[in-house]
């Protein structure tokens, strides 16, 4: 296999005394959706946001696309896409604005028309963000984190919230990334998010991995959810 987008080796981390990763090894691979789950606390926003160069981990080593995200340049940046839950997005600013200035950020600037329609953002363009429903800001997140046309892109939760509709947009236009060669990597509490999306899985328990590989290694004939329950419970309520 080619060397991975992102590459996360035996990385630990604490917060005071709390171990939040506990020698986390994983890997998410160009042209896959790559499905993180674990409990609330297993340590997936810690590991995600060292990923986007936003934390530096105590130990261990984290690549995405060869590099070491920790004051990675604005070559690297433009390269990666990151949607965060319920942050990043300026409140007082019109959403169509918001993505019109970030369009200029980038060197492509051709896709705003595609993730408009895609996304239904016309009917909600003009308003100020934090006026919007929380499913709309919700888009508003995915397309800026798809304006770049990024080679990764770290999704938390992209379709949470979201109407049945918007929904299934939402997951059209993730493997449509895949289909062009991105590393996606979607963080979710959804069993059905994984198993509409999902190349591979992680599942994360305490700082660790407990399960990692394809839907059907992952789930050995088993659900997902049966899986997730057995492999995590242990460790949730220890
Ligand atoms: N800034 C911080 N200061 C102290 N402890 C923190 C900090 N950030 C995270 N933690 C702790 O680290 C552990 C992992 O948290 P993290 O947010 O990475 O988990 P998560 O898997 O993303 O959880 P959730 O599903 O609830 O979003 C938790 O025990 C949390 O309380």
């Amino acid at each position: 296999m080619t060397s991975a987008a992102v590459e996360i080796r035996d990385v630990v981390h604490s917060y005071g005394t709390t171990r939040a990763l506990d020698g986390l090894t994983w890997s998410a691979h160009a042209g896959r959706v790559t499905c993180v789950l674990g409990p609330n606390g297993a340590g997936k926003t810690s590991i995600i946001e060292m990923a986007e160069g936003l934390r530096r981990p105590d130990s261990g080593s984290i690549r995405v696309l060869g590099v070491d995200p920790w004051g990675a340049d604005a070559s690297h940046r433009a390269q990666v896409g990151v949607m965060l839950q319920d942050g990043g997005l300026p409140g007082s600013v019109a959403a169509g604005r918001f993505l019109t200035h970030l369009t200029r950020l980038y060197p492509d600037t051709g896709r705003l028309p595609q993730l408009r329609d895609r996304l239904g953002l016309a009917e909600f363009e003009k308003t100020a963000v934090r006026r919007l429903s929380g499913g709309q800001r919700q888009r508003v997140a995915l397309a800026a984190a798809l304006l770049p046309r990024p080679a990764v892109a770290f999704l938390d939760e992209p379709s949470a919230g979201l109407d049945p509709h918007a929904r299934l947009d939402v997951w059209d236009l993730v493997r449509e990334e895949r289909d062009r060669g991105c590393a996606v990597l979607v963080t979710t509490h959804s069993f059905e998010e994984a198993e509409q999306l999902a190349d591979d899985i992680v599942i994360m328990a305490a700082g660790r991995v407990v399960a990692a590989g394809t839907p059907a290694t992952v789930s050995a004939g088993s659900s997902l959810a049966d899986t997730y329950f057995d492999l995590t419970r242990p460790v949730h309520h220890r």
